[in-house]
């Protein structure tokens, strides 16, 4: 795998090193000693898969108050996403910066936020499933959001989303979901 560290301390795009032949590629998508060479502690005790039918469904912009902060690798199983991790840690040299990448599942890509990042995408194409593993496990009654358009966030989304939760299309901003 190779890992490129981001303008976000801690997020790492992560390419995959592919072996291909006849039948088609294999490629590693994790691995605890290579992910520690590169000084990230991860050891995922979930996985999760989102599917989505229609393209430009928009999941986010989400997180877990302290102390049950996420951690999360992130990749596109089935058609392609912009997915989107911004850092809300207030004394990070990074507050309030954020990033945006195209996962596929052509381009193998995957994305890993730490915790004190928050993460939303929109789906490019219709059927777009999303596979990420993370640590730890989900606490219900702890999840938080902001506004996927919150303007003092400024993410330059690839389209508006058409498909939107009520809980998502209803959050506040990122000042007031840090209080
Ligand atoms: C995330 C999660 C959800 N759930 C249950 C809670 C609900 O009953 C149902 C759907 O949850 P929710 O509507 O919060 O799912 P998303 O809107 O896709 O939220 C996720 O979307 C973004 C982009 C994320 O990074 C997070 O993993 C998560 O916030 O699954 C679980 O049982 N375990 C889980 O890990």
């Amino acid at each position: 795998m190779i890992f490129t560290e981001t303008e976000i301390a801690g997020v790492f795009l992560i390419e995959p090193e592919v072996i291909e032949d006849e039948r088609g590629h294999f490629a590693r998508s994790f691995c605890t000693r290579e992910f520690a060479d590169h000084g990230i502690d991860f050891l995922p005790v979930q996985s999760n898969i989102s599917a989505n039918n229609s393209a430009y469904t928009l999941r986010g912009m989400h997180f877990h108050a302290a102390p049950h902060e996420e951690t999360k690798l992130v990749r596109c199983s089935a058609g392609k996403i912009f997915d989107v991790a911004v850092d809300i840690r207030p004394h990070s040299p990074s507050f309030r910066n954020w990033i945006g990448v195209e996962l596929s599942r052509k381009n193998g890509r995957a994305l890993f936020i730490p915790a004190g990042c928050a993460h939303g995408f929109l789906t490019l194409e219709d059927d777009s499933e999303v596979f990420y593993q993370m640590s730890p496990a989900y606490t219900p009654g702890h999840d938080r959001g902001f506004r996927w358009d919150d303007p003092v966030i400024g993410i330059d989304w690839p389209g508006e989303p058409k498909v939107i939760s009520a809980r998502d299309a209803g959050l506040g901003s990122l000042e007031d979901a840090i209080q």
